[in-house]
């Protein structure tokens, strides 16, 4: 059944409160997994806090290869001394006790032994070396602690080094593996599928019809849900008729998808296949107009098939207001981290004017100044902006009109 809120603009929603709707519809989605560390893990999202196993480094050890020695057997800075060469000391060795009195060739990590404080590297020996029986040093600095590397500088048994919402990076895998933490949960990729309405769309394999497109959006939103960590195991394209578009709801649910997104078909016309399709039995979908440009009109509900139900975010046709919508709804809802958000002076050649009682998110390229320009016009056919933007800027309810030197809060894409 179709429940559509009239969108006169006293009936706008504003953008939060639609976005609170769709994370709430997704989070029964939301499960985690352990999972062993390794690289297919990359982009995944932490569903649970980790902490250090170990401190690291597990010893006070050396950052040079050099001498391990006591201060109190060497004179000032740049005065030279000559010392017996002591028991050298490998990577990987318990070392004994510090020899009082003796230089110990020391390597890069090994731990320095108790009685040492301080590493001479060799490039700091006038004569002498590794593997003679005296070395003559003439230390540029004597301080304790130079060149030692303290247990736990750089990680702490007990801290947290991986919090719920963390993206995995390669650094990230890195520092959980140098910690000792072999597995994380991160969230299961939720089963989606991407749907993209509409007769005159076509794919890139076929002949585009007179007047037609070719399906921007399936590919962009599958790539955009992907990178929000949704598995997305179906794309595809359905006609303006509501039969076809329910029959593939079977499919889908016998494919045991669990979020369907579609694009097109919500707004005003006479053949809106997603708001004709959500009158057939099983479908609940609510129509809105969000107070926001691009991605107004919108749709939200589930469908059930044979008694498998499917979340429903209906997002509309023009391919910069779907991937914006996907942006902005559901890659949040997804679990995806936060994006970093700026306060940026933004470039314009002129006033661009923007709908006071809409907020208003218009692609832009940041300048290495520490600015932002605008790419394009508002519209949301104009895809190749978004193609070439790093940044959106978002012009809030209220404001008419964008400025040259205004200051606004900017989403950084990249
Ligand atoms: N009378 C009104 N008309 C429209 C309104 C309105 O409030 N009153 N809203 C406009 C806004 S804003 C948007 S956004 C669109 C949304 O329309 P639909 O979701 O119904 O989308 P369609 O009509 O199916 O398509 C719109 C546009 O996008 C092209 N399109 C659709 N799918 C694809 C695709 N997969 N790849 C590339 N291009 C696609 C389609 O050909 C249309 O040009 O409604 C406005 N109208
Ligand atoms: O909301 Mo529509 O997306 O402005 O073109």
């Amino acid at each position: 059944m179709a429940h559509d809120h009239a969108s006169s603009p006293s009936t706008r929603v504003p953008l939060a409160d639609h976005q609170a709707d769709v994370a709430a519809l997704l989070t029964p989605l939301l499960r985690s997994e352990r999972r062993a560390l390794g690289p297919e893990l990359v982009g995944r999202i932490a569903a649970a806090e980790r902490r250090a196993v170990i401190d690291v480094p597990s010893a006070d050890n050396s950052q040079m290869d050099g001498f391990a020695l006591a201060c109190a057997d060497l004179g000032a800075a740049g005065e030279e001394r000559t010392l017996p060469v002591g028991t050298a000391i490998p990577a990987g060795a318990a070392p004994s006790p510090h020899e009082p009195g003796t230089a110990q060739p020391i390597m890069t990590g090994a731990p320095l032994p108790d009685g040492a404080d301080l590493v001479v590297p060799v490039e700091e020996a006038v004569t002498g070396g590794f593997d003679t029986a005296e070395v003559t040093l003439r230390p540029v600095d004597v301080a304790a602690g130079r060149f030692v590397r303290p247990r736990g500088s750089d990680t702490r048994e007990g801290d947290t080094v991986l919090r719920a919402g963390d993206r995995l990076t390669p650094a990230r895998i890195a520092h959980l593996a140098s910690v000792g933490v072999r597995d994380v949960e991160v969230l299961a990729p939720v089963r989606t599928a991407v749907l993209s309405t509409g007769s005159e769309v076509a794919g890139c394999d076929e002949t585009l019809p007179d007047g037609g497109a070719f399906d921007a959006n399936g590919p962009g939103l599958a790539a955009a849900l992907a990178d929000a960590g949704a598995d997305v195991v179906a794309v595809g394209r359905v006609p303006d008729d509501p039969a076809a578009l329910h029959a593939r709801l079977a499919e889908l649910a016998a494919d045991g998808i669990e979020l369907l997104v579609t694009s097109g078909g919500v707004s005003k016309g006479a053949y809106e296949v997603v708001k004709l399709a959500a009158e057939l039995p099983g479908i609940e979908l609510t129509f809105l107009s969000v107070a926001m440009q691009p991605g107004g009109p919108q749709g939200i509900g589930t469908a059930t098939v044979d008694g498998h139900r499917i979340a429903w975010v209906a997002l509309p046709g023009n391919p910069v207001s779907s991937l914006l919508s996907c942006e902005l709804l559901l890659r949040p809802a997804l679990g995806a981290p936060a994006r970093t958000r700026l306060r940026l002076p933004v470039r314009v050649e002129s006033d661009e004017p923007s709908p006071v009682a809409l907020e208003q998110f218009r692609r832009a390229r940041l300048l290495p100044g520490g600015e932002v320009r605008l790419a394009g016009g508002p519209s949301s056919h104009l895809l190749g902006a978004l193609a070439v933007a790093d940044a959106l800027v978002i012009v809030p309810v209220g404001v008419d009109a964008v400025r040259d030197g205004d200051t606004l809060t900017t989403i950084v894409l990249s």
